[in-house]
């Protein structure tokens, strides 16, 4: 029997860095990663490709695959291979969208459902399995698959809150990569004291306070520039951080104000990609 489903998912924003208290918030972007599997009983094992980034790791899209198998008892080999506007390892929450997107073409391909929130879970113990996680990053999980704002506490896997915000998002994106699973968690957990505040400022649904505040505080517990926050400030933005353990930053903004912060960030002259998106507010699903 062969059988084959496609999925996507989301990328996502930073309002609150959970590697510190392991509380965390974050938002879904409209910018996708789409998965193809390909399932058949003739092959054993699952075999990643990530189209355009040869040598990049596959385990994580594997092992989102091998684990709804597992969960449906299902014994198939067969391929994932995934393609995606997200750059990797940019604070993007690219792992998150593979491996939600990853679980979706699964279900997709047996013909099963799955709460959303199930779904999600599958995605971060992948995560855990490969090793790219801090705290499985369930925050940016459920804002991939979710959409909208979440707040969630990492350690209970439990979402505290979604909401629809219409908004649109500027991304200053370095040419650099930083795997979160080499991010300096000792640095980060000395922030807990003010990322709590932070965290309180979003659960107020200040969002945007809430963000810029974690921006800073991560900015200096990791050694980023907190120039592109500073020039946001000065740009009239309320709300921009450093995106998870960075390189990027992520600005919440209201239309007018978009090209007057591309204006503030090209200032700084950072070699990178400047990416207009905005908060995307859909769950993610099959792609068919
Ligand atoms: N499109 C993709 N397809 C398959 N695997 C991916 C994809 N994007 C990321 N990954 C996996 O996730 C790992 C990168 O994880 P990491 O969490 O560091 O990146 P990120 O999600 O972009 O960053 P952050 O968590 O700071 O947002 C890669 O090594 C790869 O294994
Ligand atoms: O690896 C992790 O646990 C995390 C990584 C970053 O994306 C953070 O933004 C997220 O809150 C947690």
């Amino acid at each position: 029997m062969e059988l084959n489903g496609q999925g996507y998912a989301t990328g996502a924003g930073t309002i609150i860095n959970a590697i510190a208290t392991w509380k965390g918030a974050a938002f879904g972007i409209d910018l996708k990663t789409y998965a193809q599997v390909d399932l058949s009983q003739k092959y054993p094992g699952i075999k990643g490709i990530i189209e355009n980034n040869p040598g990049a790791d596959t385990r994580l899209i594997e092992r989102a695959v091998e684990l709804v198998l597992e969960h449906f008892n299902m014994k198939f080999g067969g391929t994932v291979s995934t393609t995606t506007q997200i750059p990797l390892a940019s604070g993007l929450k690219s792992s998150s969208a593979a491996a939600n997107a990853s679980v979706i073409a699964t279900l997709d391909a047996i013909g099963e459902t799955m709460d959303p929130l199930d779904a999600v879970k599958i995605g971060v113990q992948a995560a855990r399995d490969v090793g790219v996680t801090v705290t499985g990053a369930f925050d940016d999980a459920c804002a991939s698959l979710l959409g909208g704002v979440v707040i969630t506490d990492n350690s209970s896997m439990e979402l505290i809150k979604r909401e629809n915000v219409e908004m649109e998002v500027l991304i200053l994106s370095p040419d650099r990569k930083a795997y979160s699973s080499q991010t300096d968690v000792i640095r980060s957990k000395l922030m807990a004291p003010w990322i709590d505040i932070a965290y309180g400022l979003a659960l107020e649904g200040k969002y945007e306070n809430a963000m810029t505040l974690n921006g800073f505080l991560y900015c200096s517990a990791l050694g980023f520039d907190s120039e592109p926050l500073m020039k946001g400030l000065e740009a009239g933005i309320n709300g921009v951080s450093l995106s998870g353990t960075g390189p990027s930053y992520v600005a919440l903004v209201d239309h007018d104000k978009v090209s007057t912060l591309q204006k503030y960030w090209n200032e700084l002259n950072i070699s990178g990609n400047m990416i207009k998106t905005k908060i995307n507010n859909e769950p993610s699903m099959k792609s068919r």
